[in-house]
C-alpha cells in the first residue's frame, strides 16, 4: 500500500511539474503545499472571500493547483466575459469528478455533464421548456403557490422558513412533474431535499479522490463507504419521482409540466442517439431541484410604490411589473447582495488558449467568482450595504452610467449559463412583490421592548442562504385578511 501511494505521489508530482506552473505562463497565485498544493484553500469555508483577498495581491485571475489539477479564479467581469462568454466554445466543459461521477454515479446530472452532444441536446430541451415564453404557462402555478405562502405566513409567521421551503419545493414539483405537494413532510419533498444536499456535497466538498483518482481503487476508505451509501439511494432519488410522474392521471397540470411538455407532446424525440428521450428527461428533472432563493426585504418605499400602482383592493399581478420600477431594483439588489450562487462550478478548457500574455493548457479549470464581481466596490460602492437605490439610475433611459445589472452575473456564463434564469426571475419577483404588498417584516422584540437586530449569518456550500433569524412578520394594517383567501380561491378555480 505504501509503495503504491509513494508511486502515485511521484506520478502526481511529475504531472504537476509538467502542468506549466513552472513555465511562468499561468497567472500568479498563493503558493501551496508540496504535492497537495492548495487543497485546503479550495475547501475552506466561503472560499470566494479568500479568492478576493488573493486578488488584492495577484490581480483578477488567480492560479491555484491541487496535485496536478489547475484552477484559475476569475474575479472580474472582464476576465469572465472575455473567456467564459466570448470563447465559450472551448470554456464550457466540466471536470470529471471521481466522487460524484465515478463512485456515486451522478455524472448525468446536467451541471456535471461533459461538454458535447449530450449536453447540447439537453440544453436545447431545457431552452424549449424554460425559455422566456415557455415559463409563461407556469404563471398561474406561481400565483397559487405564492398566495398559499401568504396564507401560511399570516397563520404562523414564526415558522416562515419552513413555509418558504415548502413553497419552493411545491413550486418545483408542480412545474417539473405536475404533482401537487400535500404537506411539508411529503416523502417526495424529503427525498428531493436529501438529494440536493447529498449531490451538492458530493460535487463541492473537494474530495481527495477527485484530485488523486488512483485512491478510488483503495478499499475501506471513508469516501468509498459514503459513495456506496449514496449510490444505493440513487434509484429513490432519480427513478421514483419519474415513476410517480408516469403514474399521475392525465391532467392539464401534468401536460404543462416540464416532463409532460417533453414526454407527452408530439414531435420531440431523442435526437441524441445514446439514450431515449425519457432517460434525458429523468436526469434533467432531477437537476431542476435547484433552490429558489427567496430573500424578501420589506421596504416602506417598495410598499408605497405597490400601494400607488396597484391600490389596496387587490394583490399585485404579473401585469403590474412595468409599473413597479423600485421593486425591480429591490430584486436586483437581493441577487447582488445575497449572491445565491457565489462560485460557478468549474468551466474546463478543452483546447490550449492564450490570453493577456498567459498560456492556459487544455484541462485548466476556470471558476467565476460571482461574489467578487457582485461585491466589487468600483461597480457597487459600499457593497455590503443593501441599497436598491444604486440601480435607480438604470431605470432612466437618458442615464449614461453603466447599469452593472446583477442578472448578467448571478446566473453564470456562456454555454453553461443557468437555464432556469427566466423561471427564477418570474417566480422570485412574484413571491417578493406579494410579500411586500401584504406584510411588514421587522426585527423581533426583547423583553424590554427593544428591537433585536438579527446577526446576519449565511450558510450553505454551493448555494448561499441566510440562516434562520428571529423576526416579526405581521399583516399590514391596510390589508384585509380576506384578500389573500379570495385571491387564492380565484386562482385555484
Ligand atoms: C436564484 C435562482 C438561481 C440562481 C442564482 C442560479 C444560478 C446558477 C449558476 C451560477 C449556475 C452555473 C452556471 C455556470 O456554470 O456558468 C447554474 C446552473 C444551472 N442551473 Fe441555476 N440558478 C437558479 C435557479 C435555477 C432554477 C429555478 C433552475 C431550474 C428550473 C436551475 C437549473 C440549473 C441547471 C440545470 C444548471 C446547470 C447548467 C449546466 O451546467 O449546463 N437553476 N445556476
Amino acid at each position: 500500500m505504501f509503495t503504491l501511494i509513494a508511486l502515485a505521489l511521484f506520478v502526481a508530482f511529475i504531472a504537476f511539474y509538467r502542468s506549466g506552473y513552472r513555465s511562468n505562463k499561468l497567472p500568479s497565485g498563493p503558493g501551496g503545499l508540496p504535492f497537495v498544493g492548495n487543497i485546503f484553500d479550495l475547501t475552506t469555508h466561503e472560499s470566494w472571500r479568500r479568492a478576493v483577498q488573493w486578488g488584492k495581491e495577484h490581480g483578477d485571475m488567480i492560479y491555484i493547483r491541487i496535485s496536478g489539477t489547475r484552477f484559475i479564479f476569475l474575479n472580474s467581469p472582464n476576465a469572465v466575459n472575455d473567456l467564459l462568454h466570448a470563447r465559450s466554445s472551448i470554456y464550457s466543459d466540466r471536470p470529471y469528478l471521481q466522487m460524484a461521477c465515478g463512485l456515486c454515479g451522478m455524472g448525468d446530472l446536467v451541471p456535471l455533464t461533459r461538454y458535447g452532444g449530450r449536453l447540447r441536446y439537453e440544453r436545447r430541451l431545457m431552452q424549449n421548456a424554460l425559455g422566456p415564453s415557455a415559463v409563461e404557462k407556469w404563471k398561474r402555478i406561481v400565483m397559487k403557490e405564492s398566495y398559499m405562502l401568504l396564507q401560511d405566513l399570516s397563520a404562523s409567521p414564526e415558522a416562515y422558513l419552513s413555509h418558504i421551503k415548502r413553497m419552493a419545493a411545491s413550486l418545483i414539483f408542480a412545474t417539473v412533474y405536475g404533482y401537487t405537494i400535500k404537506s411539508g413532510d411529503d416523502p417526495y419533498v424529503q427525498s428531493a431535499e436529501e438529494f440536493m444536499e447529498v449531490s451538492s456535497y458530493a460535487i463541492t466538498a473537494g474530495w481527495i479522490v477527485d484530485f488523486l483518482p488512483f485512491l478510488r481503487w483503495i478499499p475501506y476508505t471513508n469516501f468509498r463507504r459514503t459513495a456506496i451509501t449514496w449510490r444505493a439511494k440513487l434509484h429513490d432519488w432519480i427513478e421514483r419521482p419519474h415513476m410517480m410522474f408516469k403514474g399521475l392521471p392525465d391532467s392539464a397540470m401534468k401536460r404543462t409540466s416540464f416532463c409532460g411538455n417533453l414526454l407527452m407532446s408530439e414531435g420531440e424525440s431523442s435526437a441524441f442517439s445514446d439514450a431515449p428521450l425519457e432517460e434525458h428527461v429523468k436526469w434533467i428533472a432531477t437537476s431542476m431541484y435547484g433552490a429558489l432563493v427567496l430573500n424578501p426585504k420589506v421596504q416602506l418605499k417598495a410598499q408605497e410604490e405597490i400601494d400607488n400602482a396597484v391600490g389596496k383592493s387587490r394583490l399585485p399581478c404579473f401585469e403590474d411589473r412595468p409599473r413597479l420600477p423600485y421593486v425591480e431594483c429591490v430584486l436586483k439588489e437581493v441577487l447582488r447582495w445575497g449572491t445565491p450562487v457565489p462560485l460557478t462550478p468549474p468551466h474546463r478548457l478543452t483546447k490550449r488558449d492564450e490570453y493577456r500574455g498567459y498560456t492556459f493548457p487544455e484541462g485548466t479549470n476556470f471558476i467565476a467568482n460571482m461574489w467578487a464581481i457582485l461585491h466589487d466596490e468600483t461597480m457597487y460602492p459600499d457593497p455590503e450595504k443593501f441599497s436598491p437605490e444604486r440601480f435607480e439610475h438604470s431605470l432612466d433611459p437618458l442615464s449614461h452610467k453603466a447599469s452593472h445589472d446583477p442578472m448578467d452575473y448571478a446566473f453564470g456564463f456562456g454555454r453553461r449559463r443557468c437555464p432556469g434564469i427566466h423561471f427564477a426571475n418570474q417566480s422570485i419577483w412574484f413571491v417578493m412583490v406579494s410579500i411586500l404588498a401584504c406584510f411588514d417584516v421587522k426585527p423581533a422584540i426583547d423583553e424590554n421592548g427593544m428591537e433585536i437586530m438579527p446577526p446576519l449569518i449565511f450558510a450553505g456550500g454551493a448555494f448561499r442562504h441566510p440562516k434562520a433569524f428571529r423576526c416579526r412578520i405581521t399583516l399590514r394594517a391596510e390589508v384585509e385578511q380576506d384578500l389573500i383567501l379570495t385571491s387564492l380561491t380565484a386562482c385555484s378555480a
